[in-house]
């Protein structure tokens, strides 16, 4: 059997794990190299898996679905601390380590525990070292995969300390609950931290630099979550830039704005975007290469600069979701062996937000299609209108539905409210197979359901629009 491997996939992240399994379904002879101990990448280890199990914990231990029906001072237990957030992660983290690794060997995927770098590439073969304690091997590769993902964003003025100033990597490092707690940065990573601690009964300042969260979610949506956050007394501080931060003697943190004010806390979580983990690949051997942001520039088949090296999932950039970086992965590994028929349609992938309340979307927002003059309406239905919003307690939640107002197409659909990352697949399955909003109107859905409010979100939309149009 040749030495050379059809594909070294560089990164065991979700993007890592999908090109490679889909090569091995291919016959290919894969490898993956991981730079950590454990496979699974950001995803399983210090991101996505972390922090949705911590907020589980977060939504069970502070009582928060059931404080409308029982009273604001309903809660599971009295005084939470750390460890009880923590508690449940690393058995989450160990249990999905497991599955992949398993997955990985069932496969017959070589696995290279090491740094990985390029040495060179030459007549179609690459060569990609490994070095770890034992020192360095190199591989010939047909194909490479560059999965290698992101880390958190740092800056010298930002001393992070891992017990007062934290990133996403070390929040659940943090000894004690902060009384008060100063969030940097509001995109995803701030803003889903902004909801948890609140919910915990933190008092959280939330300061962007920008005039308003979440630029790529609907207006409307983002208004009602930043509505949720002034009632569970965070202090939004938009147009704010920190500029550095400081320890104090008393182990206060003080954020130091641009504008010259001061915000002082019990600690700091900094979220300002991610780098690109390419400094390590030595990719200058191949000519590949990479922005200000350490993101790699490629094309619509995931292809870099050299045809046979391939780059996917956050190392490239937006939309930077564990759901997309798989897709990503698998359609690269498809290509890279000349198979064409694997295809994927991005205007139909969804975003989903652990913000609480949640918030689910995908298509198109009404921003966009006003900047596009595109003739759209729109349907909504408010989660109090529906006999299971009021079971469950969640009288806020909303599900917009936008449409054409002549072919009724849907255009886009956006949700706010418990269970919208799950309910937003409903949507997208009747949008992405060509169905229309008579669809919602013409379906019966099970009784007492969320579901129900694409019906009632449907009739309020054709109520909207002229029989004549
Ligand atoms: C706090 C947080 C919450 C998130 N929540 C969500 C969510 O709810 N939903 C969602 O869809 N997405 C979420 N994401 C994003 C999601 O985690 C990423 O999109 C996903 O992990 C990207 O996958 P990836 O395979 O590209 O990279 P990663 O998961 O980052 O994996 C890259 C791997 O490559 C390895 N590596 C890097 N350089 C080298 C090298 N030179 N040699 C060998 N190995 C190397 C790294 O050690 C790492 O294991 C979240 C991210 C964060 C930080
Ligand atoms: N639910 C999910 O899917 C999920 C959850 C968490 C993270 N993620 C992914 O992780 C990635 C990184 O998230 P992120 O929130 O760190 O990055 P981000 O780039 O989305 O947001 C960073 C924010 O910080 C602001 N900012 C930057 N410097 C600042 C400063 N000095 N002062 C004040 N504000 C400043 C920016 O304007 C921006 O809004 C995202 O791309 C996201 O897709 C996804």
């Amino acid at each position: 059997m040749s030495s050379v491997y059809d594909l070294i996939v560089i990164g065991s992240g979700p993007a890592g794990q999908r090109a490679a399994i889909y090569a091995s379904k291919l016959g290919k002879k894969v490898a993956v190299v991981e730079m950590r101990e454990v496979v699974g990448g950001a995803c399983i280890n210090t991101g996505t898996i972390p922090s949705k199990t911590m907020r589980e914990a977060v939504l069970h231990l502070s009582g928060y679905n059931y404080k409308s029906i029982y009273g604001m001072n309903y809660r599971v237990k009295e005084r939470i601390t750390m460890a009880d957030l923590a508690f449940r992660v690393q058995h989450v983290i160990k249990t999905e380590v497991d599955v992949t690794e398993a997955q990985l060997q069932r496969n017959n995927i070589e696995m290279f525990v090491g740094t990985a770098s390029f040495e060179g590439t030459n007549d179609g073969i690459t060569q990609v070292k490994v070095t770890n304690s034992r020192g360095a091997t190199i591989y010939d590769a047909k194909n490479v995969l560059i999965a290698t993902g992101t880390k958190p964003a740092s800056s010298p003025k930002v001393p992070i300390n891992g017990h007062s100033i934290v990133n996403s990597d070390l929040i659940l490092e943090l000894k004690n609950l902060p009384k008060t707690l100063i969030i940097v940065g509001g995109g995803v990573i701030g803003v889903e931290y902004t909801c948890m601690f609140s919910a915990l009964g933190v008092r959280v300042t939330l300061i962007e630099r920008r005039p308003r969260l979440l630029e790529f979610a609907d207006q409307e949506i983002i208004e009602a979550l930043s509505y949720h956050l002034r009632d569970s007394r965070v202090t939004m501080r938009m147009n704010e830039e920190v500029e550095s931060v400081d320890e104090m003697p008393d182990g206060t943190v003080v954020a130091n704005l641009e504008s010259k004010k001061k915000v002082q806390g019990d600690a700091l979580l900094y979220a300002v975007g991610r780098q690109g983990n390419v400094d390590e690949l030595n990719l200058a051997a191949v000519g590949v290469e990479s922005d200000s942001r350490g993101r790699i520039p490629v094309d619509k088949d995931f292809r870099t600069k050299v045809p046979t090296i391939f780059a996917v999932g956050d190392v490239i950039g937006f939309p930077s979701l564990a759901s997309v970086s798989m897709e990503q992965g698998r359609i690269a590994s498809a290509r890279a062996f000349g198979d064409d028929t694997v295809l994927s349609n991005p205007s139909f992938y969804p975003y989903g937000i652990w913000t609480i309340p949640e918030i689910s979307f995908l298509g198109k927002t009404e921003e966009q299609l006003t900047e596009e003059d595109v003739p759209y309406e729109v349907g909504v239905a408010y989660y109090r209108e529906i006999a299971r919003g009021q079971i469950r307690g969640d009288t806020t939640g909303r599900l917009k539905i936008i449409f054409h107002r002549m072919t009724h197409a849907i255009l886009g659909i956006h949700i706010i409210g418990e269970g919208a990352s799950e309910l937003v697949h409903i949507g997208q399955a009747v949008m992405s197979l060509g169905g229309k909003l008579d669809y919602f109107v013409e379906t019966v859905f099970n009784y007492p359901t969320l579901a129900e409010c694409y019906k009632v979100a449907a009739f309020n939309g054709l109520n909207r629009v002229s029989k004549f149009e």
